[in-house]
């Protein structure tokens, strides 16, 4: 969505594009700025760089926006240099990413696409005691890699859903999900059940050495490009089951589909991927790997609440608006009821810019 600069009282214009290609280049983008444009709604497939920001700056522009959470597609630091404000939304994916990394989980834990697949083909002659046998979760250990926002809603779900035990690795401590799983283990204590328990790791090497399913939920930057790479894929547990829905090149997916081959009890469930959307050579025909087209935040109050967040990011920098205190409170923004606060959701480089704070 471009901005122009046709103001009518207080509303601004809005041009959508309505092109027809998926992902647009920055040659598309470039052309649909033109001259006059005060802010841009953007894409995560889309590469906001230094060309990019330095167009959007003499086209009189201030705000970008991604619609999405993470921004790894966005050169933060040329949007500073061209005094850009750069808004992502967090806080509304949260919930339905981290349902769709539990399916994955669970759906490669179990076998389920392959299942899905042989009953369709025609192939389920009767019941036999070795068919399509997976893992049970319940008492197993479960490792969150990156336990912030979707990441402890994730490592929540699946120790309330399946009774697992928790291992973490994440450069800050989650006090918040350490007294959850606390707390539930004591509950299911006092209910005569086993205990579930919580362990933050001192490396990652210990997640994926002590963890039976591993979910993968960090930011995508230089310390997390190739995370999983061969020597700790060889690390994990032969019959783990490793999840993704953070970024592709969180894995080297050639090593991926190497340690698959090799390996037919490791299991994957994949949202993204290293060269989206392509997929490396290979992956597509491993039975061990459940594979879905990046649709973790795809439920429409997510994606209603990410398009009016990254609205509201753009519209709020060119009224002039504050940056709201609390990104992970954002709330107030999504209730249809009333009019929304006269801030900025989120915007990420808003310290850098010296841009004002609002009052919660
Ligand atoms: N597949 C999809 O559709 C979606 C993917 N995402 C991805 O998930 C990411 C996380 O989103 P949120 O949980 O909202 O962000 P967040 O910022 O709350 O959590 C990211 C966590 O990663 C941790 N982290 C950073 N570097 C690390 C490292 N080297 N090792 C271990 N942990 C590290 C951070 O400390 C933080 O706790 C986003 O940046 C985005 O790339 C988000 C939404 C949907
Ligand atoms: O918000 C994000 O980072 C996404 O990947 C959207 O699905």
């Amino acid at each position: 969505m471009m901005i122009t600069d046709a103001e009518f009282s207080c509303m601004l214009s809005a041009q959508i594009c309505t092109e027809k290609k998926t992902i647009l280049s920055v040659d598309d983008i470039l052309a649909l700025i033109g001259d006059h444009c005060h802010g841009v709604i953007g894409q995560l497939t889309e590469d906001w760089g230094e060309v990019l920001f330095s167009a959007l700056k003499r086209a009189g522009g201030t705000a970008f926006s991604n619609m999405a959470v993470g921004y790894n597609n966005v050169d933060v630091d040329a949007a500073n240099r061209n005094g850009i404000a750069i808004g992502n939304t967090p806080g509304v994916l949260t919930e339905t990413t981290a349902e769709l990394a539990a399916s994955l989980s669970v759906a490669a834990a179990r076998r389920i696409v392959e299942a899905d697949q042989f009953m369709r083909a025609g192939l389920y002659d009767g019941w036999l005691p070795h068919l399509f046998v997976g893992n049970l979760l319940k008492g197993q250990t479960v490792g969150v890699i990156g336990a912030g926002r979707i990441g402890s809603a994730y490592a929540r779900m699946m120790i309330e859903g399946f009774k697992m035990n928790l291992i973490y690795f994440d450069l800050y401590q989650s006090t918040r999900l350490e007294k959850f799983v606390t707390a539930y283990g004591q509950f299911l204590k006092a209910n005569g059940e086993q205990p579930v328990t919580w362990k933050r790791a001192s490396s990652m090497e210990e997640v994926l050495r002590e963890a039976d399913v591993i979910s993968l939920h960090p930011v995508l930057d230089k310390t997390t490009y190739h995370l999983i790479n061969p020597e700790r894929l060889a690390m994990m547990k032969k019959e783990a089951v490793l999840v993704n829905a953070s970024r592709g090149p969180v894995i080297d997916e050639v090593a991926l589909v190497e340690h698959l081959r090799a390996n037919p009890m490791f299991r994957v469930g994949l949202d993204v991927f290293e060269d989206e959307p392509y997929m490396k050579p290979g992956l597509a025909e491993m039975k061990n790997a459940v594979v879905v087209p990046h649709i973790a935040s795809a439920s429409k109050w997510t994606r209603e609440g990410m398009a009016t967040l990254a609205a509201l990011n753009v519209l709020g920098k060119i009224k002039g608006y504050p940056v709201w205190g609390n990104p992970n409170a954002v709330e107030p923004f999504l209730d249809e009821k009333a009019a929304p606060p006269p801030a900025c959701p989120s915007i990420v480089n808003a310290k850098q810019l010296g841009l004002p704070s609002s009052k919660l």
